[in-house]
């Protein structure tokens, strides 16, 4: 068995030596298809009882078993690993689901997802309950992080964006059904944009309402005006906005109460109103003064957001806040408001508290893994939810361009919604493409 393992590795580190190693480098999805996979394939088939042993992944066999073992097959009793129900390669790794026997549970894998990985000679493994009994081992040959590609599958689809990649490999779905309020949270130049970048491509060619709320002028979404329902750039404009966004709410309510409903999905399709995702680039903007006579609109805004947050999931608003943080600091209602935003996304931060403040009350293992982000890995984050999981991302590298162009495409998906009218974006008409001149060119010298 040692013998085909070893071989394999020999093949591989030959092929390496080649023109193959540059593939590692340069092109680790191609290396990994090509020499990984069935390397690793091999070293995990020949030495996954063993493995499983040293690392105190197996049991001692029912006594029937045993019996039968000793007495019938006549062989050695032996501790029993988990039995192997499926391998499946994937394009960044190998995918394997294991029955747990009795006397095992999942956080004993996982409690050793380090030791599998160094045995298997693996980029990453992950754990995770499938479902009860049941865990899938996912195995990433290389960091699938560095530069992100995401799996071919992953489209938007009810109202789940697949916005960023997950380290196992799998897509990170915001889906607004299961988190409908999220935070955003992260220093300077960490990804935050890029991240709502990423998700208003994909809301964009949903059949949902786009609210943005961009205090820095409209810099960050301006450019998305043409899929854009409303868009306010200032403070005072923000409390309009949110004011007209509560009377939304509150008519949407009358209307479940008149259907008997308790929220907009158990409508039937003609009645239900279209969701609202509202977008705000940088909350603190909202609830910065700088006068006593902005207080005022200060409470306004504040209590506003803290009532959608609360309320509005039932009748289809959703909030996306972005944040630098998002503490006490920020004055009455902020914690409150936090507290309301169950999806938390957290990039590289500049402390360990606003590391704390997204992820201490929902997934506080995650603390220290987002604390350590790095600078040169902008788009890199924490996502947690609030099952207390949690799992490292990082979105693709998605030019503004593009999303201008999937908003331009998606255009015709804006819905009707006289309340928001006020608040729609001027959208520039496209310059039209120089038609060809009719006027044939004559040489200067005639
Ligand atoms: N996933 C990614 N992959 C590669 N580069 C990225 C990624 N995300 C962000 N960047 C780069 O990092 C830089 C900062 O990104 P971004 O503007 O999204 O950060 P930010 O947190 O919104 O910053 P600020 O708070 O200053 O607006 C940009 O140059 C962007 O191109």
């Amino acid at each position: 068995m040692t013998d085909v393992t070893t071989w394999l590795e020999t093949a591989g580190a030959l092929a390496g030596a080649g023109g193959l190693g540059y593939a590692k480098v340069r092109a680790p999805r191609v290396y990994w298809s090509l020499v990984g996979a069935p390397v690793t394939w091999g070293r995990f088939a020949f030495s996954y009882r063993s493995t499983m042993d040293v690392c105190g992944l197996t049991v001692q066999p029912s006594g029937l078993r045993a019996f039968v073992t000793r007495n019938v097959a006549r062989r050695e009793v032996q501790p029993v690993p988990p039995k192997i129900r499926r391998i499946r390669a994937t394009s960044t790794g190998l995918r394997v689901t294991l029955r747990l026997p009795a006397g095992l549970e999942p956080a004993d894998v996982m409690a050793s997802s380090e030791r599998l990985r160094h045995a298997w000679g693996v980029h990453s493994v992950t754990v995770v309950e499938i479902r009860p009994g049941f865990v899938e081992l996912r195995m990433t040959g290389y960091d699938v992080l560095r530069r992100v590609k995401m799996p071919h599958k992953a489209r938007p689809h009810d109202m789940a964006v697949p916005v960023a990649l997950r380290e196992d490999g799998t897509a990170f779905e915001r889906d607004y059904r299961k988190a409908p309020m999220a935070l955003t949270l992260g220093a300077n130049h960490s990804g935050k944009s890029m991240y709502q970048r990423n998700l208003i491509k994909g809301l964009a060619q949903l059949p949902v309402a786009l609210v943005g709320i961009d205090c820095k002028r409209g810099v960050e979404q301006s450019a998305f005006a043409p899929r854009l329902s409303a868009l306010v750039t200032t403070p005072d404009e923000a409390a309009g906005l949110l004011d007209v966004l509560v009377a939304e709410m509150e008519d949407r309510f009358d209307l479940l109460s008149l259907h008997g409903a308790s929220d907009i999905w158990e409508l039937p399709q003609s009645a239900r109103p279209v969701p609202v995702v509202v977008l705000v680039d940088e909350v603190a903007e909202l609830f910065l003064i700088s006068s006593r006579k902005d207080e005022e609109r200060r409470e306004r805004i504040v209590t506003a957001l803290v009532r959608l947050a609360q309320m509005a999931r039932a009748v289809g608003i959703y909030l996306e806040i972005c944040a630098q943080r998002f503490g006490s600091e920020l004055g009455k209602g902020a914690t409150m408001l936090r507290a309301q935003l169950t999806g938390r996304v957290v990039h590289r931060v500049n402390d360990k508290q606003t590391a704390e403040m997204g992820l201490a009350d929902v997934a506080p293992d995650a603390v220290p893994v987002a604390s350590l982000i790095p600078m040169d890995r902008p788009g890199t984050a924490v996502a947690a939810d609030s099952t207390g999981g949690w799992s490292k991302i990082r979105t693709p590298h998605t030019t503004r361009d593009e999303v201008v162009a999937v908003c331009r495409e998606f255009a015709h998906l804006v819905p009707d919604l006289p309340a928001l009218e006020p608040f729609r974006p001027f959208v520039p008409a496209e310059a039209p493409a120089p038609s060809p001149s009719l006027v044939k060119p004559r040489p200067v010298t005639d």
